[in-house]
């Protein structure tokens, strides 16, 4: 039996300052190794449904568990160290580390986790080679490895997010509009290799988009809207 790597049971959260609920969703369950296509309009709730899976946010009421781990279960250490464990997460705004460089930004992945260091290195024979790897992958010509983050563009920026997030195998991919800032063509090669990666290490894959013409090739697709149909219909 595949068991659910993520479930949400009875989820609340409000914003602070917020007189009602961002999200109500009754229950969620995504199994491991599903690739996920959450869409939904602009301010439904899509980043923050992110947030929460990934234990940045924590719910007002009701429980989000990865791997069976509840997130509120944990103090801010541990959340943290399981994160780095078990969840690779493509920011909408990237977060790398300007001053680093590319290279670097992708091994802080393993810098946080030495279990994803241990997997990276095992696939690639050292972790430095796993980054070059997946650099190369995200097509990221060799020239920009060793430069800040900050000199590169946005779209480059982007791929070298994804290759942190993917680094190591975790479990969990989250990725929160990773194409915005691709054209075509590094758009459909950054999906290859994104989908592909998570096939390959059995990871379960959430993805955020607005760009429907992407969600032919996800196992499921899951709205905002259709999440919170689920609480009307319950309460009904
Ligand atoms: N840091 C924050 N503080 C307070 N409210 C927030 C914060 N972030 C988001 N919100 C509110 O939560 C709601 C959902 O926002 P969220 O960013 O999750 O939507 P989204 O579906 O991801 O939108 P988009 O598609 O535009 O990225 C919005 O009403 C937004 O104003």
């Amino acid at each position: 039996m595949t068991a659910a790597t993520i479930e949400l049971e009875a989820l609340r959260y409000a914003w602070p300052g917020s007189a009602e609920d961002t999200l109500a969703i009754d229950a969620l369950a995504i199994d491991a190794g599903a690739s996920v296509f959450l869409h939904g309009p602009s301010g439904s709730g899509k980043s923050t449904l992110l947030g929460l899976l990934a234990g940045v946010l924590l719910p007002r009421v009701g429980e989000v568990r990865l791997l069976g781990q509840s997130w509120s279960a944990l103090s801010g250490a541990r959340r943290d160290a399981f994160r780095a464990d078990h969840v690779g997460y493509v920011f909408q705004q990237f977060n790398l580390l300007p001053y680093l460089s590319t290279l670097d930004n992708v091994l802080l992945a393993c810098r946080f986790s030495a279990q994803r260091a241990h997997r990276a290195a095992q696939l690639a024979g050292s972790t430095s080679a796993g980054a070059e790897q997946l650099l190369g992958q995200v097509g990221l010509p060799r020239a920009l490895w060793s430069r800040p983050a900050a000199q590169l563009s946005v779209g480059q920026q982007q791929r070298v997010a994804a290759a942190r997030a993917l680094i190591g195998s975790p479990e969990i991919v989250i990725a929160d509009e990773p194409t915005s800032a691709l054209d075509a063509d590094l758009r459909d090669g950054f999906m290859d290799l994104l989908l592909g990666e998570c096939r390959r290490a059995g990871s379960t894959l959430v993805f955020v988009s607005h760009d429907e013409r992407l969600a032919a090739r996800f196992d499921r697709r899951v709205s905002t809207a259709q999440l919170h149909g689920v609480r009307k219909e319950a309460g009904a």
